[in-house]
């Protein structure tokens, strides 16, 4: 009971400062989870808590707001929060029982404040489970507006969906949207064979590994619990890292004679999987515009034993002045993006990212690939990804860009890709997008261009 109530209160806790700092909810999550003395088991209810609660966001105050008169943003926060994972017990989960859930939110109250706010609790819980079938979101949803109850999205976002990929690619994005996220890690093979890790892994750890069908060096773990707390983790045989987003290196394929520019990398994930790539050879530039992430990639870079990295601090639009003369056999630019791909995992992006918001990154991003254009060697190969499906920022992007470069042509060959991806993700020129319910994976866009030598 005791411990309960204390994954309780951190998740009210937690929810709280989510929502005054408007903070990274992954951030916040982990490091509260590092210094927590709580069970496995009741940080896994904190996790549940706090990402189900964010991820439902709009569908328990839809609720709310017809059980508190003056609307859920008139309360005190905590008590927004105590509410809003009731509510989300209460509608999502079956693990505990009502009466419970209801208990638990009062008892909770009445220690932390005062009976009156315990009562104003125990009448709108209870007010919930009296009306409860009119107060659930359609099974079968119709319209936008009724998708973005059901499934908890903004309806921008569904529009923007629907115009890119048709009504059923959509319906397939929702249904899968609130699956929890697969977990897949990235195998150091410069340290161990993804059969070896694999046999590794199933002998001496809790849980299951079995090889990625997308990706060449994926792992997929079920059952696992958090893999960076183990001990293969800390010797470097493996990172944490998305199934989509080890494709873009595999993508970019560089050999290890090449010098390679990573123009957005941090914390690391596609650099370090280029220097694997290179076998630890040639010269990967790894640049970031937050000296303060510099810390992430080289953590990363130590851990895994690569020495053919060298870490950037710089706007990357104007790297060229911090290394004059330097040019790239080949270049990443995994661009900063509204992130709509990896809502799943930063449930937080459905309510924080704004149609409004992505024409400043299509000119950030556009201004990267000018720079990108200039830094590669011709004969060179450009990749751009993004984390999203936000066709602005991708096909609309790399069009724009080969008009405005005739120097550059498409250089993706999509039977080179493993045969699901061929099957599932979606192509155009130069191009894939891969959205999040095709590999239960994150979604990421991925175009591969190359610079002629001829003009
Ligand atoms: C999508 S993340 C990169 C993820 C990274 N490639 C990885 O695989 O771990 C985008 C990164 O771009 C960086 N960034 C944003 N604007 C930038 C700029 N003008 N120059 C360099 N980096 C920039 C951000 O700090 C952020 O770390």
């Amino acid at each position: 009971m005791m411990e309960k109530d204390s994954a309780r209160s951190l998740a009210v806790d937690l929810l709280t400062e989510w929502e005054e700092k408007q903070a990274y909810s992954n951030l916040l999550l982990n490091q509260a989870l590092r210094h927590a003395k709580l069970s496995p088991r009741d940080k896994g209810l904190v996790t549940e808590l706090f990402y189900g609660t964010i991820q439902r966001l709009n569908t328990i105050d839809w609720v709310l707001n017809q059980l508190v008169k003056k609307g859920v943003h008139t309360l005190e926060a905590w008590v927004r929060q105590v509410l809003r994972i009731s509510i989300y017990q209460l509608l999502f989960l079956d693990k505990i029982p009502e009466r419970a859930v209801v208990h638990e939110a009062v008892q909770y109250s009445k220690n932390r404040s005062h009976k009156g706010i315990a009562g104003l609790v125990n009448g709108v819980l209870r007010g919930f489970l009296r009306r409860s079938e009119a107060l659930t979101p359609p099974a079968q949803p119709q319209t936008h507006a009724e998708q973005s109850l059901t499934y908890s999205f903004p309806k921008w976002m569904i529009q923007h969906m629907e115009d890119a990929y048709g009504v059923t690619e959509t319906q397939q994005w929702l249904a899968d949207s609130l699956l929890p996220p697969q977990l897949s890690v990235r195998i150091n093979t410069s340290k161990i064979s993804r059969q070896a890790f694999i046999e590794l892994w199933n002998q001496s750890e809790k849980g299951v590994a079995r090889a990625s069908t997308v990706t060449q060096d994926g792992v997929i773990l079920s059952g696992s619990g958090n893999p960076a707390y183990s001990e293969l983790f800390e010797i470097g045989y493996f990172t944490i890292q998305d199934e989509s987003s080890m494709l873009v290196g595999e993508i970019l394929a560089p050999t290890p004679d090449m010098t390679v520019l990573d123009m957005c990398a941090a914390p690391g994930g596609k650099a370090t999987h280029i220097a694997q790539i290179m076998e630890n050879q040639g010269k990967v530039v790894a640049c970031d515009l937050h000296p303060h992430k510099l810390a992430l990639i080289e953590a990363h870079i130590k851990r895994l034993g690569f020495t053919n990295v060298r870490v950037l601090s710089g706007d990357s639009r104007y790297i060229s002045r911090k290394i004059p003369n330097e040019k790239f056999d080949a270049i990443l630019l995994d661009a900063p993006c509204s992130g709509l791909g990896v809502i799943r995992r930063k449930p937080e992006i459905k309510w924080t990212k704004k149609p409004q918001h992505i024409e400043g990154l299509v000119r950030i991003q556009a201004e990267l690939l000018e720079a990108a254009a200039q830094l590669l060697n011709p004969g060179g190969t450009l990749v751009y990804s993004t984390c999203t499906f936000e066709k602005a920022e991708n096909q609309d992007q790399v069009a724009a860009f080969l008009k405005r470069h005739p120097e550059f042509e498409v250089a993706l060959e999509p039977q080179l890709l493993p045969s699901e991806v061929e099957a599932k993700a979606i192509f155009g020129p130069g191009w894939l997008q891969i959205l999040p319910h095709h590999f239960h994976s994150d979604g990421f866009f991925i175009a591969r261009l190359h610079k002629r030598n001829d003009i």
